[in-house]
């Protein structure tokens, strides 16, 4: 089971007592890149790229399946092309992986996304990632949680998604802090109505820039490099993380690349 990195370009924070209705609205794409995870007999460690880990959300879908007669007597190895904390929806996608490979495994007809989203939730690591990875591509959230409320934008395959990744970035502490909260949601909310009114992949990074200096979110590394990056289609910072990530046609795909130390080139995953 594979799930695809997923950035997002902006959200809100949409809270409610009851787990499947928390999440959050916004839009962001999925790339080819992402995280797979396998089973393997053993004591029940984690490891995420060959390294022991505690990853919250995976703790949580664990838990679930051992009430559901899940031995535990099987270790998780987790192989991604990203590092955890990095604003690219890992948590999420081991979450989804796991919970998808558990209900296979058992043979049973659980709702393994839902599992997954609200492991994510209750660990205060994610809000709409599980979501966006379960529907793919280029994908608005009009609604938080379940039932999913999602438009799906399809999109010609001739962009690029170009990543830089600069270091880590905890999630839990912006989403669960009330004052980022609300500056968060102001502009969260603007953004998804106005690209609602035009669903192209140009308004998407255009309002997601918006919404990244609007915030205070962007740091002032990514926010110089998105203005060399303006001859692109455009360029932000992935939300929650310390990452760059770009949309370019491939005519300045060399250009743009060589702006750029480590890049990450994809494209979406639909
Ligand atoms: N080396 C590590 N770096 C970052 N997080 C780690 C690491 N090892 C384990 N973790 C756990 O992995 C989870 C990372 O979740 P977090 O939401 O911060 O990152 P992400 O899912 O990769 O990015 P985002 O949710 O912003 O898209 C947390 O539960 C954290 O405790
Ligand atoms: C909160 C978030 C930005 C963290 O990556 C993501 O989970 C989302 O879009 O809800």
């Amino acid at each position: 089971m594979f799930a695809p990195g997923h950035i997002t370009g902006f959200f809100a924070v949409c809270k409610s007592k009851n787990s499947l209705k928390t999440g959050s609205i916004g839009a962001g794409i999925t790339v080819d890149k992402g995280v797979s995870v396998e089973l393997k007999e053993g004591d029940g460690s984690v490891f995420y790229n060959c390294k022991k880990v505690n990853i919250c959300s995976v703790e949580k879908v664990l838990e679930y399946y051992k009430e559901l007669r899940y031995s535990g007597c099987y270790d998780i190895i987790f192989s991604s092309d990203f590092p955890l904390g990095s604003g690219l929806g890992m948590s999420g996608g081991c979450a989804l992986t796991l919970s998808k490979k558990l209900n296979d495994m058992l043979n049973l007809n659980e709702s393994y996304v839902k599992i997954a989203h609200v492991s994510e939730v209750e660990c205060g690591t994610g809000l709409g990632d599980v979501i966006a990875q379960y529907t793919k591509g280029f994908v608005i959230r009009k609604a938080p949680g379940f039932p999913i409320n999602v438009e799906k934008i399809h999109i010609n395959d001739d962009y690029y998604i170009i990543i830089e990744i600069f270091g880590e970035k905890e999630t839990k502490e912006i989403i669960t802090n009330e004052s980022w909260i609300n500056r968060i949601n102001e502009y969260g909310r603007r953004c998804l109505n106005e690209l609602l009114k035009n669903p192209t992949l140009e308004n998407f990074i255009s309002l997601s820039y918006e919404f990244a200096v609007n915030t205070g979110l962007i740091n002032e590394n990514i926010l110089s490099i998105c203005d060399d990056l303006k001859f692109t289609v455009g360029a932000s910072q992935s939300m929650l993380g310390n990452t760059l990530f770009c949309i370019s046609k491939k005519e300045t795909l060399e250009d743009a690349l060589s702006i750029l130390k480590n890049p990450i080139v994809c494209k979406i995953y639909q």
